[in-house]
């Protein structure tokens, strides 16, 4: 058997095209759908996502503007950037990139954040719609997971996924989001003994936990649909998910690229959250 790809940088171009569109209709109503990225410090992997982020921002037609704060800034000097562009009558959404300089608390900026401009979907509030089932912004990457998914055919409703991770922003919402989809759910982590006995038994195994090529073929059901979440660089400094490709490629029926997967995902449905916020402006 040779995996499926799951093209996630074809279905990103093609939901994006969809929404050039809708945003083009929205701007002759006279609405233009704006998002604001913070960025503090210069971390350099930070500042290629951000980059990204705008471009594909451009290309749709939503306003962006960015904020870049120096590595020094105190918490209350951003939290008042927040609380400026929370009365932003331009700004529909409002993303603080993350991880944040060890001077700032995540927590106190993500709640700070407007729950009507949380287009990153981390807020305690839309976390806790998200858990219920309510209507609200969902966390861009879990979201993105879902749409593949979706795309691809895959069926989830009784399937037994696995998901290696437990972060704020990907591991523990992706899991919720299966749940939400009526899968069964198994969380691992790095205190999970025997990990690789419980990743054997997913149908749908989706790993975010940033170790390159944690992933191997033996590891994986036969038929198996691979998500991979990992961001890593390999020895040659190449990208490189936590999935061996190479070696899942033989055994799952379905598997995430990367880069080319996830990633192009998590942007788009940024992009979305951001046109949806517009429309919801009164
Ligand atoms: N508040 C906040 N929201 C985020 O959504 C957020 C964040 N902080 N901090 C960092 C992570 C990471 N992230 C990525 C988004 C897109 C790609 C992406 O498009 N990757 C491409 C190409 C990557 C490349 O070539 O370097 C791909 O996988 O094909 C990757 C990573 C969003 N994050």
């Amino acid at each position: 058997m040779t995996a499926e790809l799951m093209n996630g940088k074809q279905l990103a171009a093609s939901k994006q095209a969809e929404m050039k569109e809708r945003v083009a209709k929205l701007a002759s109503d006279g609405i233009v759908p704006g998002l604001a990225v913070i960025l503090v410090g210069d971390n350099q992997a930070s500042q290629t996502y951000v980059r990204s982020k705008q471009r594909s921002c451009e290309k749709a037609g939503i306003h962006s503007v960015l904020k870049q704060l120096s590595a020094e800034t105190t918490e209350a000097e951003l939290l008042s950037h927040i609380h400026e562009l929370n009365q932003d009558p331009t700004i529909d959404g409002i993303l603080v990139q993350l991880p944040l300089p060890k001077q700032i608390s995540e927590q106190a900026v993500i709640e700070a954040i407007s729950p009507e401009k949380d287009v990153d979907g981390f807020h305690p509030i839309s976390i806790g719609k998200m858990m219920t089932g309510e209507k609200t912004f969902l966390p861009c990457t879990p979201h993105g997971i879902i749409e593949l998914l979706r795309a691809s055919n895959v069926e989830i409703s009784g399937k037994h996924a696995v998901v290696v991770g437990r972060s704020n922003i990907v591991g523990k919402p992706v899991g919720q989001l299966l749940l939400n989809e009526h899968a069964t759910v198994t969380y691992c982590h790095s205190r999970t003994p025997d990990l690789r006995a419980i990743t054997k038994q997913a149908d749908i195994l989706v790993v975010a936990v940033g170790i390159a090529k944690l992933i191997k073929k033996e590891d994986v059901k036969p038929g198996a649909v691979v998500i991979d979440v990992g961001m890593n660089r390999d020895e040659n400094g190449k990208l490189c998910g936590d999935v061996d490709f190479d070696d899942v490629e033989s055994v799952a029926s379905h598997l995430t690229p990367v880069p080319g997967g996830v990633g192009p995902m998590t942007i788009t449905m940024l992009l979305e959250n951001t046109i949806e916020s517009a429309l919801n402006r009164s």
